[in-house]
């Protein structure tokens, strides 16, 4: 996949955010240290990492639901790191999320009509205008029309995460943060959820903040991928080179523990893990020759 040369969409400059301790009088807890990011239009940038390496709290920076105590989040030119809320529900038009969980993301007693279209009632759209564009939708996440009628329960994981997707398009927004959308279907569902979300980037253009701990669904769906570890970006670059060929350890590591669907490429692997296993241990050893 090419990268896009638009001007960023969105830029994160140096940011930095402490979470408030629970504890009296404790430290508040730094969960991102100077991440520098940014997403061209119909650009997607992959978040990988490990548990607990920031990315959904980053994602959430992006949505104005993580305390920014330091650095700078720019969309379109404006600085929106500390959006009031009457300025986060003008941002909502074109700022949406998809999150991990299908099964909780949506209201069980909505039917999915009245799911997708309240963003659009919010937005003061008329009753029939909205009808109107929530049969789109239906169609544009590949459902049926008579979905309009059902209860999410009457649908499996994959299709709730289509309505989930579904009502994140329903204002046409420009970013979409996407956080672990398929970590919890299935992997052949998996698979085709990420050919709707690749199909709606190609048709309307949108760009996506991609974050998962998998590294091959990363490299399936981001024209770049940033890795993070412990709150920093330890790298990033093009996609096919991350994902790949990395530079720093850890993402070298995180490629060795990532499953390898091609049986031609899993003897390659197993040397490379050998090779990067043996150089681990001559530093270890370099290491406590010199201490
Ligand atoms: N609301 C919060 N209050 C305090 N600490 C938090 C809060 N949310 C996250 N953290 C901490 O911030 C760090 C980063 O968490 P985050 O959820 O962003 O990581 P992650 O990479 O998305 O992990 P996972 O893949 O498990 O969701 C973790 O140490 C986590 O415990």
């Amino acid at each position: 996949m090419s990268t896009t040369e638009s001007a960023p969409l969105l830029t994160v400059n140096n940011l930095v955010v402490e979470y408030p301790s629970k504890k009296f009088r404790a430290k508040p807890f730094r969960a991102l240290t100077n991440i520098n990011i940014s997403i061209g239009q119909g650009e997607t940038l992959g978040l990988v990492g490990e548990s607990g390496s920031g990315k959904t709290t980053l994602g959430r920076a992006v949505l104005g639901l993580a305390p920014v105590t330091g650095g700078k989040i720019t969309f379109e030119g404006k600085d929106i790191s500390h959006a009031t809320r009457k300025q986060r529900r003008t941002l909502s038009r074109d700022l949406q999320v998809v999150f991990q969980d299908p099964y909780t993301s949506l209201n069980p007693a909505l039917e999915i009509g009245d799911i997708l279209a309240e963003p659009l009632g919010v937005q003061g759209m008329e009753q029939s205008a909205a009808k109107k564009r929530v049969k789109e939708l239906l169609d544009q996440v590949g459902l049926p029309a008579d979905a309009i009628h059902r209860l999410p329960r009457e649908f499996s994981g994959g299709q709730r995460q289509r309505v989930a997707i579904a009502r994140a398009l329903a204002l046409s927004p420009k970013l979409i943060v996407c956080d672990e959308p398929v970590s919890a279907l299935d992997l052949s569902t998996q698979a085709r959820v990420l050919d709707l979300f690749l199909q709606i980037q190609r048709d309307t253009g949108v760009s996506y903040l991609f974050v998962s701990h998998d590294l091959d669904v990363v490299r399936h769906i981001s024209h770049r991928v940033a890795v993070m570890y412990h709150g920093e970006i330890v790298e990033q670059g093009p996609a096919e080179i991350v994902t790949r060929d990395p530079e720093h350890p850890y993402t070298q590591r995180l490629l060795l523990a990532s499953p390898v669907p091609d049986p031609d490429r899993q003897e390659q692997r197993r040397a490379d893990r050998h090779r990067l296993l043996e150089s681990q241990r001559h530093q270890i050893e370099q290491a406590g020759a010199l201490a």
